[in-house]
């Protein structure tokens, strides 16, 4: 066998329980046929177990999975055979029933660790490498009384048609694990020589009264700090594309978008790659982690992230996707979302921080972060508001 390849169909419990699924706004995809796990690696040398992948599976096959958010951790993705349209199960599903939900780290101390990247950031003004910006994220522990049923989920996550609802199997230790969300955030699609991202940075609630809602987009919108928070984010993606890339560019600047849950500020970037076969695994990688999900400068967010983080991030705040042979393909940013090990959960939400953010604000910003995963997990949207330790 390739040595790509690993077939890992033995050490799962069923085979039902490999590959992905994605369904969103660009359409929907799944793994179909044999499907195997690509050996896994670190991002550096996605595009040559990526290559590998298709000489020995062939050109009607798709490669797609999870990337970590780290760099150098172990991906997981899966190379299937040939490509199927996903057809959801929309039947609904009774979620399970809750039996606990617990904060990790506790609000409070998520505040804190909001304050002392704020400190960070003060004391940083002047120098050359200063910290402009950091991601941090929160986890809520979700036990439920019986196995959470993952496509029904991720039905549910698909009811929103601004998010892209996903699964991807990933090594489980003892047992099954998906990573499961509704991403609402276009990391990097390649069709041909087209390549489009779609970053959102800069973030209000959803209000159920129009008016309040209405007020929660304009303040969004006339948000100075939102706006800065934003365009770190476009700068980036614009810097990164540009040596893949004849020409591009953001031709509609920036706007408001939503999901049913959250205001966000986007932008639309458009570009055509000098080489129509670059593999959008490749872009994917070029590309992350964004400021969106970790910060800038990207190395100093980054070692302060594992510093200040109580949870490791595993594949949240990564990205997940697929690619073809052609190299045409599309990754999100892994946010919104759960890792699912049987009948409990482990959900993340993140917040950007920059000189002037404040801890209350951030840590209530992440609580409605996790408003669509407890919704779609059949709890009460505002949870995550209502819990203190
Ligand atoms: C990090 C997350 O979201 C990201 C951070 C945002 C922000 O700070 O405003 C907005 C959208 C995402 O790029 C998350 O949902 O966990």
């Amino acid at each position: 066998m390739n040595a790509f390849l690993t077939d890992m169909a033995a050490s799962l419990p069923e085979a039902a329980e490999t590959g992905f699924a994605l369904t969103g706004p660009l359409g929907g995809l799944r793994t179909g046929g044999q499907v195997r796990r690509v050996a896994s690696g670190a991002l550096d040398s996605l595009g040559d177990r990526v290559a590998a992948g298709f000489a020995a599976a062939g050109p009607q096959a798709v490669i797609g999975g999870a990337l970590p958010f780290d760099r150098d951790g172990q991906d997981c993705l899966w190379i299937s055979s040939r490509r199927r349209p996903d057809r959801l199960s929309i039947v609904p599903q009774q979620p399970a029933r809750a039996l606990s939900l617990r904060p990790e780290p506790a609000p409070a101390g998520y505040a804190q660790i909001v304050a002392k990247a704020l400190r960070v950031m003060e004391h940083d003004a002047g120098r050359a490498d200063a910290l402009r910006k950091i991601v941090l994220a929160r986890t809520l522990h979700y036990q439920a009384a019986e196995p959470i049923p993952v496509e029904g989920l991720r039905a549910r996550l698909a009811e929103d048609p601004a998010v892209t609802a996903f699964r991807v199997a990933l090594p489980g230790v003892s047992g099954p694990r998906w990573l499961v969300g509704g991403s609402p955030e276009l990391l990097v699609q390649k069709k041909g020589a087209r390549v489009v991202s779609n970053p959102l940075a800069g973030s209000s609630p959803r209000r159920f009264d129009p008016v309040s809602d209405a007020q929660s987009c304009s303040a969004l919108a006339s948000s100075e700090k939102d706006r800065r928070e934003h365009a770190m984010v476009v700068e980036f993606i614009l810097d990164t594309l540009s040596p893949w890339c004849r020409n591009v560019s953001a031709p509609q600047g920036t706007g408001l978008t939503s999901t049913r849950s959250m205001w966000h500020l986007g932008t639309r970037i458009e570009g055509d790659l000098k080489d129509p076969e670059t593999p959008s695994a490749l872009l994917a990688a070029a590309l992350h982690p964004t400021p969106a999900v970790c910060g800038l400068p990207a190395a100093r967010a980054n070692d302060l992230i594992h510093q200040l983080e109580a949870v490791d991030r595993e594949f949240y705040a990564g990205a997940v996707g697929w690619c073809a042979a052609d190299g045409d393909g599309a990754w999100y940013v892994a946010i919104r979302c759960a890792d699912i090990s049987g009948d409990c959960a482990r959900l993340y939400a993140g917040a950007g921080i920059v000189p002037g953010s404040d801890p209350a604000a951030e840590t209530a910003e992440t609580g409605n972060k996790f408003a669509a995963m407890l919704a779609a997990l059949g709890l009460p949207a505002d949870t995550a508001l209502q819990l203190n330790d």
